[in-house]
């Protein structure tokens, strides 16, 4: 069971950092963990219901969850603890905004940053994908708003996708569109729900899906109202939480253990494979053409 992240049974539940907090039943009961250390800086919002054994985790980094160095880190160390933590089965990932659920990595740790800079980034957000897609727990994506590229990629390493029905909220792997390649493991993690051929042309035109299209391809499992999005998603977690854990976990490692394997085993290889990329000129020029874009779209 190499390919699954952390081995829950055997580790005790502990919970280290800040911006945790624990259900047991009603609102005042809400329980705050202190920090071990001033890690955190609160870009992700944790709550776990000790009863469902279900824990919300909000992305909360202004103004768009773009997926930082630090972001990253704090996501990582956040699911590995409720990995461990006996009590918590089910995990759903939502965004504490409204219209975006994630702008994807973060283009300014892509640009014009040392190659040891790169690869760290790099590192972190590979740290990110294995964890959460080779997660025990019963994953939801609830995606209350667009989610381009490296946001996609975190709501296609769910289990299962509710996204918020409106024409206005994309979702895709957009990277062409930057003068970038999606690496091997985003594209293998896209054919496992989509298929080749969509995946293909998907990747090859960097295309954004809106909510329907989305839903239509396949990409998205659900689509409900805005306001129905976290409600459908702790209903659906129900629905999933009443398989039991090992038959479940058994299966989905069976289904997701060789995409994962993939990338552990040349995960140094992928690393200087992306500073190489990235380093080079046209590239860092092609990415400051559309971050400066996007600046100037106001
Ligand atoms: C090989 C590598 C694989 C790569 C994978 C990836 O994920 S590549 C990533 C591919 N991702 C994309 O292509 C997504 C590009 N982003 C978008 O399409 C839109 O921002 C949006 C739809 C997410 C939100 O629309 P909206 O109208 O609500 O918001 P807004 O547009 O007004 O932006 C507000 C502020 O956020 C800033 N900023 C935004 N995104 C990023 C980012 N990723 N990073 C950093 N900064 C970003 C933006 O510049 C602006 O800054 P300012 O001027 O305030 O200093």
């Amino acid at each position: 069971m190499a390919a699954l992240a952390v081995l829950r049974s055997s580790a005790p539940a502990r919970l280290l950092s800040g911006s945790f907090s624990v259900h047991r039943g009603g609102l005042a009961s809400w329980q705050h963990y202190q920090s071990r250390r001033p890690f955190s800086n609160n870009k992700i919002l944790v709550e776990l219901n000790e009863s469902t054994g279900v824990a919300v985790m909000k992305m909360k980094s202004p103004p768009v969850n773009s997926l930082s160095l630090d972001f990253l880190t704090e996501f990582s160390i956040s699911l590995e603890k409720l990995e461990i933590d006996r009590g918590c089965r089910g995990l759903i990932l939502t965004s504490a905004f409204p219209k975006i659920f994630s702008a994807g990595l973060d283009i300014t740790e892509m640009c014009g940053k040392s190659a040891e800079h790169y690869a760290a980034f790099w590192k972190a957000v590979q740290e990110m994908w294995l964890k959460l897609y080779g997660s025990n727990m019963v994953t939801i994506a609830a995606v209350n708003g667009s989610s381009p590229a490296g946001g996609c990629l975190m709501a296609m390493c769910c289990d299962y996708r509710i996204m918020a029905d409106n024409p206005k909220f994309a979702i895709g792997l957009n990277e062409t569109q930057l003068g970038i390649v999606a690496p091997f493991w985003f594209k293998d993690t896209m054919i496992n729900i989509v298929g080749n051929r969509v995946t293909e042309q998907s990747l090859q035109l960097g295309q954004m899906y809106s909510a329907p299209e989305a839903h239509k391809i396949g990409l998205v499992d659900l689509l409900v109202p805005e306001d129905k999005v976290q409600s459908t998603a702790a209903a659906v977690m129900t629905q999933w939480l009443s398989i039991p854990d090992h038959a479940r976990q058994l299966t989905k490692s069976m289904m997701r253990k060789p995409t994962i394997d993939r990338l552990v085993k040349q995960q140094e290889a992928d690393i200087n494979n992306f500073v190489s990329f990235i380093t080079r000129d046209s590239i860092q020029k092609s990415l400051q053409v559309y971050l400066d874009r996007l600046k100037q779209k106001k």
